[in-house]
């Protein structure tokens, strides 16, 4: 891919956001950069940041603007140019996920994660699967079911995959990553404490097991305040934030191992050193891929998705 002209990043910035989006964007990119510092001082190879990274977890609201003006291309948007910069100073690969907009199509929205090679280049993108329809998460107010599959991005470090947010609630969406060849899958979100915090420690890590892969469980912390009350739909009280973030990022083994939780409460960095090698060594112990029965499932979902399929129960 073409190397990108290095202009500034104020002054991509000003090119590309209206004056109020581009003070705080530029303050993330300023705080991240120092994070991606360390990360760098620390070995990292591979970074991955948190969903929607570049803006508040705006979609609760269900305002369009000034919302969507958080949209950047991802091929060449401000953010991703940053990050361009950012992977080729520290030799880093880095995720970037972001409200995506699509100049070439429509200008249609995405919830999407963009992969950087430490070379600088982009390697190209992922789009979120899964779009939630649950509680304040009316994120298809703003943008569809992704349509670009479950990409696999080989990178000096090992094949990655990215796997967003509400996507880790449904098992075949880590396991079409799997199936097309992921040593790590990364699983970027933004969710609160109410509603998932006890799914949390499991799901990501059952994934790792059932897919004898890494995944990188990543969330938000702390709360973010609304100009406008809005509902969510249950009768209750009108209110003007989302409720807790509550971080806890970690990352999963294959093995059932995992590390620690980041705060719930503070941003943070987890750096944790990935033996990839442990993946194909739980394959060969636990042989889910062997023992899948991937073509009787196939044979049958594909009856099962059918709008005249009956049920295979069996009655007295
Ligand atoms: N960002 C997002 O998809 N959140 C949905 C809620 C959840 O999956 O916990």
């Amino acid at each position: 891919m073409a190397e990108p002209e290095w202009e500034s990043l104020e002054q991509c910035l000003e090119k590309h956001l209206p004056p109020t989006d581009l003070r705080e964007v530029s303050a993330l990119h300023r705080r991240i950069e120092a994070i991606v510092e360390v990360a760098a001082m620390c070995g990292v190879n591979i970074i991955c940041f948190q969903e929607a990274w570049t803006m508040p977890f705006a979609f609760c609201t269900r305002e369009k603007l000034p919302w969507t003006e958080f949209a950047e291309s991802a091929e060449d948007g401000p953010t991703t140019r940053f990050c361009q910069k950012l992977a080729k100073k520290h030799n880093m690969v880095v995720v970037s996920p972001i409200l995506e907009r699509d100049g070439a199509h429509g200008d249609v929205l995405w919830n999407t994660a963009v992969v950087i090679s430490n070379s600088g280049a982009v390697l190209g993108k992922t789009r979120k699967n899964h779009i939630p329809r649950v509680g304040d998460f009316n994120e298809s107010t703003y943008y569809m079911e992704g349509n670009l599959g479950h990409p696999v991005f080989q990178t000096q470090f090992g094949r990655i995959a990215v796997n967003i947010c509400y996507g880790r609630h449904h098992p075949l969406n880590w396991f079409m990553y799997s199936v097309n060849g992921a040593d790590i899958i990364f699983n970027p979100s933004a969710t609160i404490g109410a509603l998932s915090e006890s799914m949390w420690p499991i799901e990501a890590r059952n994934a790792a097991i059932a897919n004898h892969c890494f995944t990188c469980a990543i969330n938000r912390v702390g709360k973010e305040h609304f100009p406008h009350e809005f509902t969510s739909g249950d009768g209750k009280k009108a209110h003007k934030d989302f409720g807790y973030f509550y971080g806890s990022s970690y990352v999963a083994a294959p093995d059932s191992s995992r590390t620690p939780g980041l705060s719930r409460t503070r941003d943070g960095l987890l750096v944790a050193e990935l033996n990839l090698n442990l993946c194909r060594q739980v394959n060969d112990v636990w042989n889910f891929k062997m023992t899948g029965r991937y073509d009787m499932y196939a044979r049958e979902l594909a009856e099962a998705v059918q709008p005249d399929y009956r049920p295979h129960i069996v009655r007295e």
